[in-house]
């Protein structure tokens, strides 16, 4: 589920009111998605999203993830673009949160991502890498490699509740990665949550990323590594080199990686997983009482971690040395 929070036809119809988008004629909450609230709007000037933003998004935050949209729309990126109002901001106010309306993307997310899917990510992924060069805000990563210790230690006593010898699995893959981490990659803005729920594609063609809720800047390879986690392991959880060979091939044909970028990509791999393993770890054992969200599995990202492990260049990944 994702609609936390509840709103009013009264409220929703005075919110839109903000808006040059014609009257309200009808709305509903959107289930998918486990950050906020989404509900999905029809005025009379068409569909829209609105999104009121919950406890994990820093309210901070939310002018760098907005004017993000509308630069990378801007410049021809196909993503959700917030709406004005007519007192000139992006962000107001509805029901105690944080609000936006974005205008709606068509298409589907793909359940089981075929190569042509991968390869279509990793060209739309570096075309939203060059896009995003001249982007003028900054946010540094608030779940990299710094962050991760503070991470594992909530969830540390209680690790091997979910397999047996994960805290110990968890502190000696940790500091690995503290001693080898990069911090000289080239750099700029990255989704780093580019999971197949957030890309959209009519037919298998693109049509555009979505949930920004994460992009940051740091280093371009970290997040093509996330896609190599999300994108192509099989339900049985083998890595298939085929699609990897794909997105990766797709991202060159618009962004050639540098060779220290090639050479590192088994670690930010590695690290990859291990981040996402951390928070899902953390939101396993912490379900709220009586919360509609069913937490996502953890013990995936630890069969992913080991096989990144075990790689030792980006031959692992369908590429010559
Ligand atoms: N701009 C959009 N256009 C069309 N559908 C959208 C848009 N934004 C969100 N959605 C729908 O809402 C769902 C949840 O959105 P998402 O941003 O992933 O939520 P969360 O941040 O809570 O994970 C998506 O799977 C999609 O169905
Ligand atoms: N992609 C993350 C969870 C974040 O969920 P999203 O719906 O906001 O993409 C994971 O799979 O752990």
């Amino acid at each position: 589920m994702a609609v936390y929070t509840d709103v009013s036809d009264e409220e929703l119809a005075a919110f839109v009111a903000r808006y040059d988008i014609g009257g309200l004629l009808a709305f509903k909450g959107i289930a998918e998605g486990v950050e906020n609230s989404n509900f999905l709007v029809h005025t009379e000037a068409g569909y829209f999203i609105l999104t009121l933003y919950e406890k994990r998004v820093d309210p901070a935050d939310l002018p760098f993830f907005l004017n993000l949209m509308r630069h990378l729309a801007g410049k021809g990126i196909s993503c959700p673009t917030p709406l004005v109002a007519r007192n000139g901001e992006m962000l107001g106010e509805l029901a105690g949160r944080p609000a936006a309306m974005v205008t709606f993307l068509d298409g589907m997310w793909i359940r089981r991502p075929r190569t042509v899917h991968c390869a279509g990510l990793g060209e739309g992924l570096a075309k939203f890498h060059l896009a995003g060069a001249d982007f003028a805000m900054t946010r540094a990563n608030s779940l990299s490699v710094g962050d991760w210790r503070g991470l594992l230690d909530l969830s540390l006593e209680r690790a091997d509740e979910v397999a047996p010898g994960l805290g110990g699995e968890l502190s000696h893959e940790l500091a690995h990665l503290e001693a080898v981490w990069p911090s000289d990659l080239p750099s700029g803005v990255i989704h780093a949550d580019l999971f197949p729920d957030n890309v959209f594609f009519l037919g298998d063609t693109l049509s555009g990323f979505i949930d920004f809720y994460f992009a940051c800047t740091d280093a371009f390879a970290y997040d093509v590594a996330i896609c190599l986690n999300a994108w192509c392991f099989e339900a049985d959880l083998s890595f298939n080199v085929t699609k990897a060979r794909a997105m990766l091939n797709g991202y060159r044909s618009v962004r050639d990686f540098t060779p220290e970028e090639f050479a590192i990509l088994p670690t930010l791999a590695r690290g990859a997983a291990l981040r996402f393993l951390l928070t899902r770890l953390h939101d396993w054992l912490n379900v709220p009482e009586g919360a509609l969200v069913t937490p996502k599995d953890p013990t995936e990202y630890l069969k992913k971690l080991r096989f990144h492990r075990d790689a030792r260049s980006v031959s692992a990944y369908g590429l010559d040395e």
